[in-house]
């Protein structure tokens, strides 16, 4: 922990030192969870996942101030028998644990409701009957599409925040039929939510669901062929990051006009550090976590991009930065789209005061920064071998 002084909650409280089961440590908002809980509070995290890549600067060296605070444990929880064990030893679980990538939702939809839905049954369960705090990660997909993406284009009601803005305690989840199978992770967490809520209501389970919108920064996802599959398809910033670095053009799925309110990992990660050291405030709640004021189309955030790579890396962009593919192109079939995503942003302000700081151009440049840094030489060294004919 950094400084010596006392630690209080935001009614005045003294924070005492607690021990956190963290499913899915291991990824992008796990590493980044773990690391703001190494540098800057005295709590135990027992960090579970079957990968450690991005929570090894963490891990190692044994000389690490943190190193008695922080344990790993590689394990699946979809059939493991420490599970129970691990969070019946913590005072909180926080579930991160999924599949949360759109190109695996219309692909492999068995493995999405599966991974997002059965195997956090019985982390919900072990929690419930160990009288366990359980902080789950849910999705603001959850919303689906807006109710005003169903009005005719030139409606003036599409501009009036009632027909677009998601509100946790009022906005209903509106999916696209069965056979477009992108909604099987929406619909998979909003079943865990339904179900985390009924545990609630019925057997006294204390619970709080967050709702990200669109985190991103440093560690997201994979760059294909580098630290992922060749094949593989990330979510959006890693697939631009990925064309940028490789000075390819990026693909704008059905020409771009999705909107989409992106917020840094750093910010959002104040946002969990509240709900995990105020329990009396975050207890019982839904919270949405997002920007609201960095909305931008997938065509405005491809032209940002362009611009903040080149200013980062020092290279000129190219002539025609964007090409345009269909959605069957990209993802397959079964593939749909959320139009809009505004978070609300009233909950989340009167219960911990909290509100994003950063703007959509600082977290591209810091974010640009990093994966330049990371992956540019990589990139030119695989990129630089020829290509094996058969
Ligand atoms: N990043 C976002 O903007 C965002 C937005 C909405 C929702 N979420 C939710 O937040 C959570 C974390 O997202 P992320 O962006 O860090 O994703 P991520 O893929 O980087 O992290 C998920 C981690 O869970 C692990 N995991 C998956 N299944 C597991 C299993 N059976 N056993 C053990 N470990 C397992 C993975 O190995 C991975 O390290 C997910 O539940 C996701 O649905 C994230
Ligand atoms: O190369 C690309 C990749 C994607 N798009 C389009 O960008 C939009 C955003 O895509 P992405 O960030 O991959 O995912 P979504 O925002 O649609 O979904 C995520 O939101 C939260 C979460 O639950 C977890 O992160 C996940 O479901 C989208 O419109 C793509 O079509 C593109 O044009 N080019």
């Amino acid at each position: 922990m950094a400084s010596g002084v006392a630690r209080v909650d935001l009614d005045g409280g003294p924070i005492k030192p607690m021990t956190i089961c963290m499913i899915g440590a291991g990824g992008f908002i796990g590493s980044h969870l773990c690391e703001k809980l190494m540098a800057e509070t005295p709590h135990k995290v027992l960090a579970l996942d079957v990968y450690s890549d991005k929570i090894k600067h963490l891990l190692e060296p044994a000389t690490l101030p943190w190193a008695d605070r922080i344990q790993f444990h590689r394990l699946n929880i979809k059939h493991d028998s420490r599970l129970e064990g691990l969070i019946k030893m913590s005072d909180l679980t926080i579930n991160l644990a999924a599949i949360c990538t759109p190109a695996d939702y219309n692909t492999r939809p068995l493995d999405t409701i599966y991974s997002n839905f059965i195997d956090a049954l019985p982390v919900v369960k072990y929690c419930s009957e160990n009288g366990k705090r359980l902080i789950h990660f849910s999705t603001c997909e959850v919303y689906g599409k807006t109710i005003g993406s169903f009005l005719p284009k030139d409606s003036p009601l599409r501009q009036d925040p009632a027909y677009y803005m998601l509100s946790e305690d009022a906005s209903p989840c509106i999916f696209g039929p069965i056979e477009k199978q992108r909604w099987s992770y929406a619909c998979a967490k909003q079943l865990i939510e339904r179900l985390i809520y009924a545990e609630g209501a019925e057997n006294g389970l204390e619970f709080t669901i967050v709702r990200p919108f669109n985190w991103i920064g440093p560690r997201m996802d994979f760059i294909p062929g580098i630290d992922g599959p060749s094949e593989g398809v990330p979510r959006v910033l890693a697939c631009f990051s990925n064309a940028l670095l490789r000075h390819q053009q990026l693909k704008l799925v059905d020409g771009g006009q999705s909107q989409r309110t992106f917020i840094f990992i750093k910010d959002a990660i104040e946002a969990v550090l509240l709900m995990i050291e105020n329990p009396a405030r975050a207890n019982g709640h839904i919270f949405n976590v997002g920007n609201p004021n960095n909305e931008v189309t997938v065509r405005q955030l491809a032209e940002m991009m362009t611009q903040v790579y080149s200013k980062v890396s020092d290279e000129a962009p190219l002539e025609v930065p964007t090409v345009d593919v269909s959605s069957k192109e990209f993802y397959g079939e079964g593939y749909d789209d959320s139009d809009k995503r505004i978070p609300d942003m009233t909950i989340i302000n009167r219960q911990l005061g909290w509100n994003p700081k950063t703007s959509l151009w600082d977290l591209l440049e810091s974010t640009l920064t990093y994966q330049h840094r990371t992956y540019a030489e990589a990139i030119k060294k695989a990129m630089s071998k020829p290509v094996a004919t058969s």
